[in-house]
């Protein structure tokens, strides 16, 4: 059980059946693909995933380190109230622009705030704004930062908020605690904040599908 078309057929079904793509989901990964955007936005179902967790929460602020596209953003976005506001933080001109386009056309560039730069300027930045507490932060951008965006979602978030940490297998180089690889180092560090931090409640979960095999790790604050 270890076909990678088969883990492509069975997403596709779960895709389908649970979270079918609507044009404004469509529109912005055939927008994306236009401008040369590389395809490593979530997988539809994980998408869904993304939406279910933030709307579990009940959140009314989500913050994103990682945009691309904005795909991610669109679920993310789409489970907050009229008066939520979702900001994501992104490199690349480029990346934000047709962020920016793909967000309005799903009429969510009202709650959404696309900023450019490096993340770790942004998040200080944002800090230095005193922001309200952010009830999710999902961290999908260089894997050589991962500890310090965990260290600043601890920072940015209050008890109840959940963190999710994408792509945290590697293609399995997680478990190699004497890498070289600095996006598994960074993965790995991230991974030993959450374990080792007192109000952190973690775990982490691999996963199988259209994008390969995967994973990402789930961390709650404790009150
Ligand atoms: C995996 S993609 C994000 C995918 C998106 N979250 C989704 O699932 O649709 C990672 C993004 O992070 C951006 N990025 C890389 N390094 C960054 C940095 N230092 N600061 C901010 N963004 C960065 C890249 O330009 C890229 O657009
Ligand atoms: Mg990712």
């Amino acid at each position: 059980m270890t076909d990678p078309q088969l883990w492509h057929d069975v997403d596709d079904y779960f895709t389908e059946l649970l979270a079918p793509p609507d044009a404004a989901l469509t529109e912005a990964l055939r927008d994306s693909d236009a401008a040369g955007l590389p395809q490593i936005n979530v997988a539809p179902n994980q998408g869904k995933l993304l939406h279910l967790l933030a709307s579990v929460q009940g959140a009314t602020r989500i913050l994103e380190i990682g945009t691309l596209g904005g795909y991610s953003t669109i679920w993310l976005a789409r489970a907050l109230p009229e008066d939520g506001r979702l900001i994501t933080l992104e490199y690349s001109e480029q990346h934000a622009e047709v962020a920016r386009h793909n967000l309005a056309r799903a009429g969510l560039d009202k709650i959404t705030e696309v900023r450019v730069g490096p993340a770790l300027l942004g998040l200080q930045t944002l800090a230095d704004e005193h922001p309200a507490p952010f009830d999710v932060v999902f961290i999908d951008a260089d894997k050589v930062n991962n500890p310090r965006y965990v260290e600043w979602a601890l920072k940015l978030t209050r008890p109840g908020s959940l963190i999710i940490l994408d792509n945290v297998v590697r293609g399995g180089a997680v478990t190699d605690a004497t890498t070289d690889d600095p996006s598994v180092r960074g993965t790995r560090e991230a991974l030993a904040l959450f374990a080792a931090h007192p109000k952190v409640a973690a775990t982490a979960i691999q996963t199988v599908g259209v994008k390969g095999y995967d994973g990402f790790a789930l961390a709650r604050v404790l009150p």
